[in-house]
């Protein structure tokens, strides 16, 4: 945007400029006042004097044009800048490898950066563009009152430095302070969201723990309170100071202004317009504190920014110099050799030592306790974390020399975690495959194989709005929500397909048609799924015990109920829930 820039950049000197003009005119209008007063020939006065007056007045239409061109660049500008900045953490953020997100800094990090807005950036800029406009103004002052009172600048001069040095530590105080709060208010705003979601409400209520909730909100506050108060008053008493040093000076000018004045040495218009010259130097001494205090705040927070987009570009240029990129094979074999992964500050790992295949067109299904491990080794299986020790292949390539993009088209999955898209029914389905143009039917396909079809007609079309943040939107069940996610994943034509939990939030009826529709869709590919709900392993090709992060047990059902051990104890224990007579006893 050169255009916008050069004007945006250029104007405030402009207005420095001016000053120097806009001085002059007032001082040879008032001189002429006076001097042709006394004779009262006011039509030769006038005479004289339309030129200053045209001056004066076009200057201060000037400085008002100027002015509002500089606010329009300024309003484009930023808010180009905000976009780029946001778009360029965006694109960052998303391509963070995932294991760093376990790392609590990096979320520190990602929240400075997001406050790192286009206004900061930007701001510096303008911060510095109004520091020099602001200099400008000032020399073009005190230049016009050297050149009538050298002395009174002098005093100007001095005076100005000292109170702008104390405006300037108090704002810095004040700004290192609003920094230091920063996790602070975090905090209590994120205790002052819980208090008011509706979950938390119903939570607290019931356990009577709503006041106590209040109470932690309001010591945070009450302690943030205090120490901007503190900030407040001794922000009053270096303005005090300040201003009573201007005050003096003003004195002292004003003095020196009349003894002159009185012995001829200098005129009355020079008189009125150092006066107002004086006033002027002195407000923008307190105008400039703010400025560079601002630049203070906003370089820290580009820095803050720089740091996150470098250390993630950082990341992204180690992880593709390692690739070799090549094209994944077709077939969909996956086999991890020793994989063990330990997380981020963890003591021990949570995998360990796992050696297995998912052959091309087998279904798996991975069961164990909670905290087993389950997710953590789907998250490696779709190359989300790396292993800490061995080594997963594709087709007998390592997950790590494949092309990461072309790998992720091979594999979908729906997570026990799922997402719900507040915005359209067809975002939620077409998200699955967001580089494509997708057809009706193909929605509604993927709908049915999720076993949602019925949510079509239920929210009134493809292009109803869901969800409670979009204004009209349906809300929908947890189970309606969950069988959305399993729609997305099904709608990708991927060789693997991972599906965690997929019936957690599903009633019976739809987990059968689920059931049913699921294996279709498997033909031909290979599934891996996660359920503690027994049932479903029963029929899959083969099942996966995870115990402790170590796999404890392989094999069809049959065999592993045979042999007695851990699946075998599970599924006894789940099925002894539904025999009838345990039923009856129970009740
Ligand atoms: N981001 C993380 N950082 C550190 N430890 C983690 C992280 N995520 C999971 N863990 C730990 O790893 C272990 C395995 O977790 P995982 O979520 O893989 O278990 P799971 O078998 O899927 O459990 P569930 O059946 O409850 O879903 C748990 O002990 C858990 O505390």
């Amino acid at each position: 945007m050169p255009l916008a820039t050069t004007i945006w950049l250029g104007i405030p000197f402009l207005l420095g400029l001016l000053v120097i003009g806009s001085c002059s005119a007032q001082r040879n209008l008032i001189d002429l006042f006076i001097e042709g007063a006394g004779e009262r020939r006011w039509v030769a006065l006038f005479l004289q004097a339309w030129v200053p007056i045209t001056l004066f007045i076009g200057y201060a239409v000037l400085r008002v044009v100027l002015g509002s061109l500089q606010n329009l660049a300024d309003s484009r500008l930023r808010a180009r800048a905000s976009q780029f900045i946001q778009s360029e953490v965006h694109k960052s953020a998303v391509q963070v490898p995932l294991a760093r997100m376990d790392q609590a800094d990096y979320y520190d990090r990602l929240q400075r950066a997001q406050l790192a807005a286009g206004t900061d950036l930007l701001g510096i800029l303008q911060h510095i563009i109004d520091i020099l406009r602001l200099l400008f103004e000032l020399v073009g002052l005190l230049t016009f009152v050297w050149m009538s009172a050298p002395l009174v600048s002098g005093i100007l001069a001095v005076v100005f430095m000292f109170s702008f040095l104390i405006r300037l530590e108090s704002d810095l105080v004040k700004r290192r302070l609003n920094r230091e709060l920063t996790r602070p208010g975090r905090e209590s705003d994120y205790l002052r969201d819980m208090i008011i979601r509706p979950n938390t409400i119903r939570d607290m209520r019931l356990s009577g723990s709503m006041d106590y909730l209040i109470h932690k909100w309001s010591e945070g506050m009450k302690e943030s309170l205090s120490m901007r108060m503190n900030a407040n008053r001794s922000e009053i008493r270096r303005g005090i100071l300040a201003s009573s040093l201007q005050i003096c000076g003003l004195f002292g000018g004003i003095t020196w202004l009349v003894l002159s004045l009185k012995s001829g040495g200098i005129s009355a218009g020079a008189v009125v317009v150092i006066i107002q010259a004086m006033r002027q130097a002195y407000a923008i001494s307190s105008r400039m504190a703010f400025p560079i205090g601002k630049i203070y705040i906003q370089s820290m927070k580009i820095i803050d920014l720089v740091d996150f987009l470098q250390e993630n570009k950082q990341a992204c240029e180690s992880e593709s110099k390692k690739l070799k990129l090549k094209v994944p094979g077709s077939e969909g074999a996956v086999t991890f050799e020793n994989v063990s992964y330990q997380y981020d500050g963890a003591e021990e790992a949570v995998l360990q030592q796992l050696s297995f295949t998912l052959k091309p067109g087998e279904t798996v299904a991975l069961v164990g306790e909670n905290g087993a491990g389950k997710s953590t080794l789907v998250k490696l299986l779709l190359g989300l974390y790396r292993p800490t020790k061995g080594r997963i292949t594709w087709d007998g390539v390592d997950l790590t020399e494949l092309d990461p993009v072309l790998l992720r088209r091979r594999m979908s999955a729906a997570f026990q975690d799922f997402i719900r898209y507040e915005t359209s029914l067809r975002d939620n389905i077409a998200f699955g495959l967001p580089d494509e143009i997708l057809n009706e039917t193909r929605l509604l396909e993927a709908l049915r194989n999720g076993g949602a079809a019925e949510l079509a007609v239920l929210v009134g079309g493809l292009d109803a709005r869901v969800g409670q943040l979009s204004g009209g939107g349906r809300e929908l069940s947890g189970g309606q929500w969950q069988r959305l996610a399993i729609a997305r994943a099904a709608l990708r034509d991927a060789q693997l397909l991972v599906l965690d939990e997929p019936t957690a939030a599903i009633d019976p009826q739809h987990e059968t048609d689920l059931y049913q529709s699921l294996r279709d869709i498997a033909q031909g590919r290979t599934v891996l799924f996660v359920s503690h709900r027994l049932g479903w392993a029963r029929f899959s090709d083969r099942i996966l015990v995870l115990r402790d992060g170590v796999l404890a047990e392989e094999g069809s059902h049959d065999t592993l109920l045979a042999a007695n051990g851990v699946y075998a104890a599970m599924f006894r224990t789940q099925a002894e829930w539904y025999r009838e007579d345990n039923l009856l006893s129970t009740s």
